[in-house]
């Protein structure tokens, strides 16, 4: 299949319209603060199930891919070449396997943590520093010196995301990386994962303050006309449309797995159950569902930062200023996260089904407007109320679950317990005494959420996606399983990880005056130094 034209997007606030796919990649947040959307959600093939049930996660992927990448704007062979470099560099032949968790509740996981840093990111970023990489080697071309196209790339991190962006960009010509990354608030091993990359593109920053102080640093960095100008700034969270897009490939690659496994009974309804934080992981989910991938329901599953959770408790309100104390610091660090960035992208689209008017281009215009004037009063006033319309949209898609931090430790150990899968890789954790299975805590959250549903819904088959690797989390993991039989810490630690916290590390502190502007001069400075070599 070839596509002929490419999907346009435009901005959940309203401008930007009729960008191609590498603007939208290059340009990561639209300049009015809105994030890209397609301008439309493209339907699968007729024959998808038949055609795709047995390809490969690389075949797969490039299928999935080219409904929304033209190829005339990436030839076919071109991106083929992109995903089987991405995949590559996968420790699991089958990239992102799924695992009979519990075969006789139904409940399967999806293991993403194959990757080169232990978690789902691994997936979108090594593709999208792969794309960066595509993209400035065709700009470049024949170019010298200053008049080479350089990309500064920044983004915001609470555990994970940095490390994978840092790996997918580590090396690369013509691109520096900037990760901001809150003190104290990620594990000691993701930690080191970021600041022991000391190629010269690399560069650390631990800020004083919460992840969303990070993202809200990083948003104030885009909206800097100046900066964007002379620095060429790009996204590698999850604003970064390419992010969402890559992550759709591995909803279809668990829908074939699941529904060729002998423990799978025929015609049982699938629900997928997501660890969230910033909605992307989900929202990729959504997109596939909207595709035409039949899942039945998405399951939201929350730490106790429940924003999202508390969405659909509320009735529709959306409130960052009603959790008491702001964010908290939970045994899921990664969703330590007070607002969820992507939640605006679902919103739009909901926003679009609800509206009476006639004309799609009404419609948009119509969502653009809900979306802006939402995304304000959230600024001014802390929150906002969505129509009733646009719950009861949401709430065909999605159901929520939060998930304390007791349940989340009580799950690692029940997990360990009671779950010995038959059909492990050498990439899962496990006690190779007892067999049983080590979730990490973000893992736990799902599996805690999907045991909740299985109890509502228990016909269906449950894929719960396991986002990082336990040893990622040895505090949270060696709380829940430290008095269990044939348990131990090091046994879970790859050997990647051996050693890593005592290797040679550099980071830049920001403290005391933290402040985007502050942030902005140690980006120019540490490029300028950068690009003379002297680092
Ligand atoms: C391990 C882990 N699980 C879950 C999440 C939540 O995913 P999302 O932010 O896409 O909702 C994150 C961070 O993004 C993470 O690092
Ligand atoms: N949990 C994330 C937070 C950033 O989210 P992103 O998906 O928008 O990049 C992390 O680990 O950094």
């Amino acid at each position: 299949m070839s596509p002929t034209l490419s999907q346009k997007y435009l901005s959940t606030r309203g401008g930007s319209y009729g960008l191609s796919f590498e603007d939208v990649v290059l340009k990561g947040l639209a300049s009015d603060g809105g994030l890209f959307i397609p301008e439309e959600i493209p339907a699968l093939p007729s024959n998808w199930e038949t055609e795709w049930r047995d390809l490969s996660f690389e075949e797969l992927a490039f299928q999935v891919l080219s409904l929304y990448i033209s190829s005339a704007e990436i030839p076919s062979e071109d991106l083929k070449d992109i995903i089987r470099r991405s995949y590559s560099t996968f420790r699991h032949a089958e990239r992102t396997p799924v695992v009979e968790l519990d075969p006789k509740r139904n409940l399967y996981l999806l293991e993403l943590f194959m990757g080169p840093t232990f978690a789902f990111k691994d997936v979108a970023l090594q593709f999208l520093g792969n794309l960066f990489e595509y993209f400035l080697v065709r700009k470049n071309q024949g170019k010298e010196g200053k008049d080479r196209h350089h990309l500064t790339v920044i983004g915001a991190t609470s555990g994970d995301t940095g490390s994978a962006a840092i790996y997918g960009l580590r090396g690369k010509k013509d691109v520096s990386i900037f990760i901001l990354f809150p003190t104290g608030k990620v594990s000691p091993i993701q930690q080191a994962q970021m600041t022991t990359v000391l190629d010269a593109n690399v560069h650390n920053l631990t800020v004083e303050g919460s992840f969303d102080d990070c993202q809200d640093i990083v948003k104030a960095l885009f909206a800097d006309a100046d900066l964007n100008s002379t620095h060429n700034v790009a996204a590698v969270n999850s604003i970064n449309w390419a992010r969402i897009l890559a992550q759709m490939t591995y909803y279809f690659y668990a829908y074939f797995s699941l529904i060729k496994s002998p423990s799978y009974k025929a015609g049982s309804p699938v629900r997928f159950v997501v660890p969230s934080g910033n909605f992307g992981d989900i929202l990729a989910g959504w997109f596939a569902k909207s595709m035409g991938l039949p899942a039945e329901k998405l399951v939201i599953a929350t730490n106790e930062n429940d924003i999202l959770d508390r969405f659909f408790r509320t009735n529709g309100q959306y409130s960052k200023t009603a959790q008491a104390g702001g964010v908290k610091e939970t045994h899921s660090p990664a969703m330590d996260i007070l607002v969820s960035s992507n939640f605006e992208r679902l919103l739009w689209f909901l926003a679009f089904q609800a509206d009476g008017s006639s004309s799609a281009e009404e419609k948009r215009k119509h969502a653009c407007e809900a979306v802006s004037g939402w995304l304000t009063q959230l600024k001014t006033s802390g929150s906002f109320n969505v129509s009733e319309a646009v719950l009861n949209g949401a709430k065909v898609e999605f159901e929520s679950e939060r998930v304390s931090d007791e349940d989340t430790i009580e799950t690692i150990r029940s997990t360990y317990r009671s779950c010995f899968p038959p059909n492990l890789g050498p990439g899962s954790a496990k006690s190779s005494k007892t067999g049983g299975y080590i979730v990490d805590p973000h893992t736990a959250v799902g599996v805690a959420a999907s045991l909740r549903s299985i109890q509502r819904n228990p016909a269906a088959s449950h894929i719960s996606l396991s986002t990082a690797h336990p040893a990622k989390f040895a505090s949270a993991v060696d709380l829940a399983l430290r008095d269990e039989d044939g348990y131990s810490f090091p046994e879970v630690l790859p050997q990647e990880f051996v050693g890593l916290e005592q290797r040679e590390s550099r980071v830049t502190p920001v403290s005391g005056n933290v402040s985007w502007e502050v942030v902005r001069e140690i980006v120019k400075a540490e490029v300028e130094q950068e690009l003379q070599g002297l680092r």
